[in-house]
């Protein structure tokens, strides 16, 4: 049975849905030290933002196979090492967006009323109305930084309370933000004219101190700013330099540079800066939300069944793979297959989408595909995960071809790699059932469906060859369970493909192309 770690804390139906596949370990609050010396045993890792995962960690972690974020952000997790390792990491991309949404709008209401400050004076037993006299948010502007999921309902939140809307996103159209009832503006005029500033990006080299002491200055001396996305995207010594001198009405945080907070100037300033520990996603409804996301998917995974939610296996969202699903199978077998085929090291792999797959959707296909080819050499070491990656490091050119005029079938794949020793080629296609199919082999037209053991020869198409073939494979108790012959031109050059019932013994190649008139023969494995 498979064992899974949790190392941060997790709802119970979390915990529910990895039991039915796993051994379930709870251990939080763990040093990284005592996470490298037990990780080792498990086959997947189950964290929230609580866990750091190292490069150090995932080179620990010889068994795992996913890494699973119960929640939105990655950067806690080292994703290209686990990409290099063949690990899936898998998040919840919308388990906990209404949370943190309504956390950021909850600090928008608190800054403006000043509500903590207030609670913990009467909480002190005084009856202050007069320091705690606030704004309104009605007609005032808000300025969302990032109009992903939680910016866009922060935004429509924002927009019903009678706000107007500024936005700042280079990655959405004028169009999808006026749809949102936002203006799309620069960041500049978005801090010289916000009221209210909400931050809604993803931490990454470009967003670090996105928000520093000359984006600050920018802002209204009354405007206050929130982020509930990561810290760090604010650069807080500025942010506390800005609030002490007054240059900014205040500010409300969430997420910080390092979390727990440490020391830090931020813990003395007064009502103008509302703190709270990373709480954005800390409802009950995201907690079940994000554990049954996260764990169906490590459940799904330790399965050998496709993770819907991957973000290092690029175009595989839900919706491509529930449509590529048929045709994943065919990509890997036909790769698998050229690559036996051509023997040796393959230096190009030419692919063709054909019919209907001849779209940008398709590209799964093709990682399938590299996945079949690199199978020989890297067994299950290679996965959906590092396939382009190892091909890359291999040295393998991959060429893309789409040919949505090819009408054969519905949808069909060719692939043709060279290699050191040659180049061969195979084509296949869903018959039937969705059944998959060899339609080509080397350029000759044949329709098999692929079998575990298969011998291919390459020969002359001429009376008595079939015999004798079939009479070799007899002398060495090779039973033949079906067999076909492609042929262009009667009496030229043909292939033959046959399905065996057990591989062909040690020596059996070199007595087959002795044959008169067989060329070549391949023996693969599938
Ligand atoms: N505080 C919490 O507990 C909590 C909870 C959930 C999510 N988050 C964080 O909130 C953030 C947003 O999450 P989401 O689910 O809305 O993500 P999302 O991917 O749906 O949206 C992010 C948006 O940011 C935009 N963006 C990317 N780079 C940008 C840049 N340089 N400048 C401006 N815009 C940029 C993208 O185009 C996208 O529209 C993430 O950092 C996530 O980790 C925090
Ligand atoms: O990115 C996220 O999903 C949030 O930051 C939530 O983090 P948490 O799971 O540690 O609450």
């Amino acid at each position: 049975m498979s064992k899974v770690l949790v190392s941060d804390p997790i709802d119970q139906a979390g915990i529910d849905i990895l039991s039915q596949v796993a051994t379930v370990d709870v251990k939080t609050g763990l040093k990284p030290a005592e996470l490298i010396e037990i990780i080792g045993e498990y086959d997947a890792l189950m964290i929230r933002s609580g866990t750091r995962v190292t490069q150090e960690i995932i080179e620990a972690g010889t068994q795992l196979k996913i890494i699973g974020r119960a929640g939105v952000g990655v950067d806690n997790v080292d994703v290209p090492a686990a990409t290099r390792k063949g690990i899936v990491v898998v998040n919840s991309p919308e388990g906990n967006t209404i949370a943190a949404a309504e956390h950021a709008l909850a600090m928008m209401l608190s800054l403006s009323r000043h509500i903590p400050d207030a609670n913990a004076s009467v909480k002190r037993g005084e009856w202050d109305r007069k320091t705690f006299v606030g704004a309104e948010v009605y007609k005032k502007t808000l300025g969302v930084v990032g109009l992903g999921k939680i910016g866009s309902h922060v935004a429509a939140v924002a927009k019903a309370m009678g706000m107007k809307l500024l936005a700042y996103d280079p990655f959405i159209s004028t169009e999808r933000a006026e749809q949102m009832g936002c203006q799309l503006v620069e960041l500049d005029l978005l801090m010289q004219q916000a009221d209210y500033i909400t931050l809604h990006i993803p931490k990454t080299p470009e967003t670090t101190h996105l928000i520093n002491a000359k984006t600050l200055a920018k802002m209204k001396p009354t405007a206050r700013i929130i982020n509930c996305a990561r810290g760090g995207i604010i650069d807080e010594a500025a942010l506390a330099a800005a609030i002490k001198e007054g240059k900014i009405g205040g500010a409300a945080l969430d997420v910080f540079e390092s979390e727990p907070l440490g020391e830090s100037d931020l813990r003395s300033l007064g009502k103008d800066l509302i703190l709270t520990p990373h709480l954005g996603a800390s409802t009950t409804e995201a907690q079940v939300n994000v554990a049954i996301d996260v764990a169906e998917q490590i459940r799904d995974v330790l399965l050998g069944l496709p993770a819907r939610s991957a973000v290092n296996i690029p175009g595989f969202g839900p919706d491509v793979l529930e449509e590529l699903k048929p045709y994943m199978q065919l990509a890997e077998t036909l790769g698998n297959l050229v690559g036996q085929l051509v023997g040796g090291r393959v230096e190009t792999l030419n692919i063709t989408l054909q019919g209907e797959l001849a779209t940008n959707k398709s590209q799964p296909l093709v990682v399938a595909a590299l996945k079949g080819l690199l199978y020989q050499a890297l067994r299950e070491r290679v996965n959906y995960v590092n396939a382009s990656i190892e091909a890359k490091e291999r040295g393998i050119r991959v060429i893309e071809t789409r040919d949505a005029s090819a009408r054969d079938y519905a949808g069909s794949l060719h692939l043709e790699a060279t290699g050191t020793l040659g180049t061969h080629s195979v084509t296949g296609a869903l018959l039937g059932d969705k059944e998959i199919h060899l339609t080509d082999v080397d350029g000759f037209p044949i329709n098999v469906p692929p079998s575990k053991y298969m011998l291919f020869t390459l020969h002359r198409d001429m009376p008595g060859i079939i015999g004798k073939l079939g009479s070799l494979l007899g002398s060495f108790n090779v039973n033949i369970a079906s067999m076909q012959v492609g042929r262009k031109i009667v009496r030229g050059d043909a292939v033959m493909a046959l399905s065996i019932d057990d591989p062909l013994p040690e020596g059996i190649l070199d007595e087959i192309t002795k044959v008169p008139g067989i060329r070549d023969a391949y023996t693969v494995t599938l």
